[in-house]
């Protein structure tokens, strides 16, 4: 919009104020649109460096060191702070904000990890299942999974039969791929709950139980390693999410012949009380789902992925840990002999082992999986306990050092497998494994606390207790396993060998 006016100069000339007035409001509307949007201007950058137009900077030293940054960005902020990560920035909330956050409606898990984990893409359709909002694999896990008096001896079964497979009877000292053979313990354990004995034992199931986590995780990396406006088309082209869509499919081959065999079964029973009834989560999906649509193939996916990446990660590096410190095994072995003598390979017998227990909290309060937890994304715009506020969409963490802090951890660094215990013994609820609290946030907090904690806790209680009494174990001479940073990721050395010898009765 322009009017004539007559300059006070004598000219007539054309008035442009109205323009600029209008031009400047837009601008002005857009600025606070993005800002609102971001979040940008309001919450400091840690990684931000001059020139850095293409974050190349940012991104580069999120992924060599973002416990640096983390470090960095407490010093410097004193309270919520961003980092800018391979997929956009993330706002990383102090420790303190975690009660805060465990009561905030507005801070959503499920609502990140469709995002973050591409659930919208064809393979990754395991995540699909785990933000359907409906719940049913999530309910399936709190209700069925933890309540299954039979799993105990499920797993002790299977990782024996696993066991003499790969580890073989040799009573002379040999090397082993422990980084490799931990994955495949759990995969083979955790498949006899998932889908019951006949699909556990397939060796066509346990290949694809543990290439189907792995492939997830590739292709999530992969995605993310696009620029956002690329994702929708390439992934098509991607060998890693090919690979995640074969595996669907597959799975789904695989399971068809199953849900067969099991519907025939059931409409030939006369009495219905004779209905032949499974211990899995195949059989309490159906239950669950009480006839609602769910894709079972897409839920087994899920299950391998919530479990397997995460339990054998626990597994490998408590191994490492307790034989990196050799005197804590015949304590250990003690101990698993008197609870297996007592309740056998039971629940009541893994909740004897209390030395273990307390041993691997060790481990995951030393190296979580993630050196942020509680990851959540605004629904709303949410107002931070300082006051600041996070426009909706904003994705959150929480910075997970408070389980280094020596002033809840004295000598934070020391691999002590008797804290826990003795904090146990002092009448602390939340020192057991399965229990979190805001000062071990490994299981995450809340609403969707990790439902697969008590599953994942007896899993790995079992398969040291059963290595340990079957096997002498030590780290090759000369090696310290190393635990290997990768953005906010912690993993346990992907190389770690062991030496092994089965034990004399
Ligand atoms: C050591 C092993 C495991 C670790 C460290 C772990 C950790 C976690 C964490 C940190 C969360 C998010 C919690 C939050 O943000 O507050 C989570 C959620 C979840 N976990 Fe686990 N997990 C493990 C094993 C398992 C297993 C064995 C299963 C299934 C049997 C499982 C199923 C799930 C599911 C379904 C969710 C999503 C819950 C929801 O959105 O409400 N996890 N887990």
């Amino acid at each position: 919009m322009s009017y004539l006016t007559y300059h006070s100069d004598g000219f007539l000339m054309k008035d442009h104020s109205g323009v600029y007035l209008l031009s400047s409001a837009l601008l002005g509307f857009l600025v606070v649109l993005v800002w609102r949007r971001t979040g940008e201007p309001t919450i400091p950058i840690v990684n931000s460096y001059s020139g850095d137009v293409t974050l190349k900077k940012a991104q580069s030293r999120f992924m060599s060191d973002a416990r640096g940054l983390i470090k960095e960005g407490i010093q410097k902020f004193n309270g919520p702070f961003r980092i800018i990560t391979n997929l956009g920035s993330r706002v990383i909330l102090p420790a303190s904000y975690t009660e805060w956050l465990k009561n905030c409606p507005d801070l959503d898990h499920q609502a990140l990890v469709h995002d973050q984990y591409f659930a919208a893409y064809p393979g990754m359709d395991g995540q699909r299942v785990v933000t359907d909002p409906r719940k049913i694999l999530i309910n399936v896990t709190k209700t069925k999974l933890n309540n299954q008096s039979s799993q105990c001896g499920l797993f002790h079964e299977h990782l024996t039969e696993a066991l003499e497979e790969i580890w073989t009877d040799c009573d002379e000292w040999h090397t082993v791929d422990w980084s490799q053979h931990a994955v495949r313990f759990i995969g083979r354990m955790s498949a006899s709950v998932f889908v019951g004995p006949e699909l556990a034992r397939d060796p066509t199931w346990q290949e694809l139980v543990l290439t189907s986590s792995m492939n997830t995780f590739m292709g999530i990396r992969s995605l993310r390693a696009l620029p956002a406006f690329l994702r929708p088309l390439v992934h098509w082209f991607l060998p890693e999410l090919r690979k995640c869509r074969q595996q669907v499919r597959l799975a789904r081959a695989m399971l068809q012949p199953i849900f067969d065999r099991r519907r025939y079964g059931q409409s030939q029973s006369i009495e219905p009380g004779k209905i032949e009834k499974f211990e899995d989560t195949i059989q309490w999906l159906e239950e669950t789902a009480a006839g609602r649509p769910y894709d079972a193939a897409a839920a087994q996916i899920a299950f391998a992925v919530s479990a397997m990446h995460t339990t054998s990660e626990l597994l490998k590096q408590s191994l490492l840990d307790i034989c990196m410190h050799p005197l804590l095994i015949p304590v250990l072995r003690d101990e698993a002999q008197k609870a297996i003598k007592e309740s056998g390979w039971t629940t009541a017998g893994v909740f004897k082992m209390q030395q273990l227990d307390s041993a691997v909290k060790e481990t995951q309060r030393l190296k979580p999986g993630l050196l942020v937890n509680l990851e959540r994304k605004a629904l709303q715009d949410v107002i931070l306990p300082n006051g600041m506020t996070i426009p909706r969409g904003t994705n959150v963490a929480v910075d997970a050092s408070i389980m280094w802090d020596p002033a809840i951890y004295p000598d934070p660094f020391y691999y002590d497998a008797y804290r826990f215990l003795r904090l146990r013994k002092s009448g602390n609820t939340a020192a057991a494994l399965a229990s979190t609290s805001p000062e071990h946030i490994a299981f995450g907090i809340g609403k969707p606390i990790c439902p697969g904690r008590f599953f994942a806790s007896n899993e790995v209680k079992i398969a040291l207790a059963k290595i340990l009494l079957t096997y002498d174990v030590r780290i090759p001479e000369g090696i310290t396993p190393k635990i290997v940073e990768m953005g906010f990721e912690m993993l346990s050395d992907p190389d770690a060998k062991l030496e092994v010898r089965k034990r004399k009765d």
